[in-house]
C-alpha cells in the first residue's frame, strides 16, 4: 500500500505575507473553500493575534470549511495562543502550531536568549497549547541552520510535551537538498519518540531549492509537507504546493500518495493568482502560461507525432485543456499545418503548404509570436487565386450628411458582374450591392474589424460568421481599407458554401 503524505497549506498565511498579496476576509474564504476541493489536508488559516481582521479571517473560514483541519499559528507566547484557540471555536478539524527559533543566530539576536532556555519555552508553549487542543504542531524556526543535535533534543522535548506534528522550517532557503534530507534523517534516527509526531518540511525558495528541499525531506520520512499555490510566500517564496503534487503524480514508482485532485491545481493557480495580484511567471513548473506550450519545430513535430516525446504530463491532469503549439519563427512546417488544421483550413498539397510557410516565415522574423488571425491570413491570401469569386473593384463614397454609395465589381469563375447600391454606412451599402449580385438567403451572424498594431495605417482584420441554406460559415478579409477587408470577409464566406 502507498504512503500517504500530507499537504499543509499556507497560502494564507505564509503566502498573504507577500506585500501587496494581502485578502480581505471573503476572499480567504473563496481561497479556502477552493483549497478544500483541490483537497488539502490541512489549511493554514492565519495568525490571529496579529491583527483583529486576520482573527475573523480564521473563524470565518473555520465555519466556510468541513474536511480539512484549520491551523492557526503563534509564537511561544501565551497570548497568542489564547487568541488562536478562540479563533478556532468553529473549527471542526483544528491544530495550533506554535513554536521558536531555535538557531544560534535567532536565540542570540532575537531572543538574547540560551539554547536551555529556548527548550524550555518551547516546552512550555506546546504544553499550553495542548490546553485547548488535542493537535499541536511545532515549529523550530531557522532548524535549517540549527546544529543537529540540539534539533534532535528540542524535537524529542516538544514531542514528549505533546507535540502531534514537527515542523523543520527551512526559514531562510539556506540548505542544500543533501543537507536538508540528511537532517530529517537525522531526526528520523536520533529522536527518542519520533513516531509519536508527524515531521513536516517547511522550506523557502531563496536559492531556488524550496521544492527540490522539501522532495528531500519526503524521501528521508517526512510525511506533511507545507507549501502554497504558486509557490508564493515571504521574500522568495515557499515550496510550491503544484511541484510537489505532480512530482508524486508522475513518478508513481515512489509510491507515496496525497489526497490532491490535480485537475483542480490550474483553476486554483489562477484564482489565487488573480486574487493576490501576483501574476504567475510564464515559465513556472506546471501553472506557468508555458509549461504546456511547444514553440520550436523539431519539438513541435514530435509532440504532434506522440504527446509523449516531449510531455511528462497530461496537461488534462493539472486541469487544463490541452497543451499548446505557438508558432514562432523556430517553428516547422508540422506546426504551421497542424495550426491551420485546428482553424479548419486543411492543406494537402505540399507545395502549398511551403508557399504559406515562406510567408509565415517572413512574418515570424518580424513577428515575436505569429496569431491565429495572422496565419488564416496568410492561407487566405494563398488561396485566393482559385476561389470561385473574387472581388474585382469596390468604390465607395462615404461621409458626414450623405448617404453611403457603393458600386462593386465581382468576378465569378472568369465572369463579370457589377451593382451598385445605398446603405447606413460604406459596409452596409457595400454589402447590399454584393448581395444583388450573389443572390442567396444568407445572412451575417457576427463581424469584428481589429486593428492588428493599433496604427492609423494599419491593416484592418475583420472576422465574418455568415448564416446559408442552415450552416455556418466563417470569412476573413484582410486590408488597410476596411470596407475592402469587410467585403472580402464575405465574399470569403461565400466561397465556402456548400
Ligand atoms: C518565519 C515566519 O514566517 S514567522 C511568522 C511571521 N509573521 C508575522 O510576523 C506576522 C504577524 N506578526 C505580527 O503581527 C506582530 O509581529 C506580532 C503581533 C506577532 C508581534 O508584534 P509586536 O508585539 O509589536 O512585536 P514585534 O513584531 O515588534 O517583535 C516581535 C517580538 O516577538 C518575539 N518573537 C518572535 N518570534 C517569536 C516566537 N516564535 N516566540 C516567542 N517570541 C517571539 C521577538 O523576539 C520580539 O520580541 P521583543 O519585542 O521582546 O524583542
Ligand atoms: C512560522 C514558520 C513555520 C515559518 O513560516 C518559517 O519558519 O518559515
Ligand atoms: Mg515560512
Amino acid at each position: 500500500m502507498s504512503e500517504r503524505l500530507f499537504i499543509f497549506d499556507t497560502t494564507l498565511r505564509d503566502g498573504e505575507q507577500v506585500p501587496g498579496c494581502q485578502l480581505n476576509t471573503v476572499e480567504k474564504i473563496q481561497v479556502a473553500k477552493q483549497l478544500e476541493q483541490l483537497g488539502v489536508d490541512v489549511i493554514e488559516a492565519g495568525f490571529p493575534v496579529s491583527s483583529p481582521g486576520d482573527f475573523n479571517s480564521v473563524i470565518e473560514i473555520s465555519k466556510a470549511v468541513t474536511w480539512p483541519v484549520i491551523c492557526a499559528l503563534t509564537r511561544a507566547v501565551e497570548k497568542d495562543i489564547d487568541v488562536a484557540a478562540e479563533s478556532l471555536k468553529y473549527a471542526r478539524h483544528k491544530r495550533i502550531h506554535t513554536g521558536i527559533g531555535t538557531s544560534d543566530s535567532h536565540i542570540k539576536y532575537k531572543f538574547g536568549s540560551t539554547r536551555e532556555e529556548i527548550i524550555e519555552r518551547a516546552v512550555a508553549a506546546v504544553r499550553y497549547a495542548k490546553r485547548y487542543v488535542e493537535d499541536v504542531e511545532f515549529y523550530a524556526e531557522d532548524a535549517g541552520r540549527t546544529d543537529n543535535e540540539y534539533l534532535a533534543r528540542v524535537v524529542e522535548a516538544v514531542i514528549k510535551a505533546g507535540a502531534t506534528v514537527v515542523n523543520i522550517p527551512d526559514t531562510t532557503g539556506y540548505c542544500l537538498p543533501s543537507e536538508y534530507g540528511e537532517k530529517i534523517k537525522f531526526l528520523m534516527e536520533n529522536v527518542n519518540g519520533i513516531h509519536n509526531a508527524v515531521i513536516s518540511t517547511h522550506c523557502h525558495n531563496d536559492l531556488g531549492m524550496a521544492t527540490a528541499n522539501t522532495f528531500s525531506g519526503v524521501m528521508s520520512g517526512a510525511r506533511q509537507v507545507e507549501v502554497t499555490v504558486n509557490g508564493i510566500g515571504e521574500r522568495a517564496g515557499n515550496t510550491s504546493l503544484e511541484e510537489i503534487a505532480m512530482i508524486l503524480h508522475c513518478h508513481k514508482g515512489l509510491d507515496i500518495d496525497t489526497n490532491i485532485n490535480t485537475q483542480m491545481i490550474f483553476p486554483t493557480s489562477r484564482m489565487v493568482a488573480s486574487l493576490m495580484n501576483m501574476p504567475v511567471q510564464p515559465n513556472k513548473a506546471i501553472v506557468g502560461r508555458n509549461a504546456f506550450a511547444h514553440s520550436s519545430g523539431i519539438h513541435q513535430d514530435g509532440v504532434l507525432k506522440n504527446a509523449g516525446t516531449y510531455e511528462i504530463m497530461n496537461p488534462k491532469d493539472v486541469g487544463l485543456d490541452d497543451s499548446s503549439i505557438v508558432l514562432t519563427a523556430r517553428s516547422g512546417r508540422a506546426a504551421l499545418k497542424y495550426r491551420l488544421g485546428v482553424l479548419g483550413v486543411k492543406i494537402d498539397d505540399e507545395d502549398k503548404v511551403d508557399k504559406i510557410y515562406q510567408k509565415f516565415l517572413r512574418l515570424a522574423d518580424q513577428k515575436k509570436k505569429v496569431t491565429d488571425d495572422d496565419i488564416l491570413m496568410l492561407a487566405g491570401a494563398d488561396t485566393a487565386e482559385g476561389r470561385a469569386v473574387k472581388l474585382d473593384f469596390l468604390q465607395v463614397t462615404t461621409g458626414m450628411g450623405v448617404k453611403s454609395v457603393a458600386s462593386i465589381g465581382i468576378d465569378i469563375s472568369g465572369q463579370k458582374f457589377e451593382e451598385a447600391s445605398t446603405g447606413n454606412g460604406p459596409v452596409d451599402a457595400a454589402i447590399k450591392a454584393l448581395k444583388k449580385i450573389i443572390q442567396k438567403q444568407m445572412s451575417l451572424k457576427e463581424f469584428t474589424i481589429q486593428a492588428i498594431s493599433k496604427g492609423s495605417d494599419d491593416v484592418g482584420k475583420v472576422h465574418m460568421q455568415v448564416e446559408y441554406n442552415g450552416s455556418v460559415y466563417y470569412g476573413f478579409g484582410a486590408n488597410t481599407d476596411i470596407v475592402t477587408a469587410s467585403v472580402e470577409a464575405y465574399i470569403d464566406c461565400i466561397n465556402k458554401f456548400r
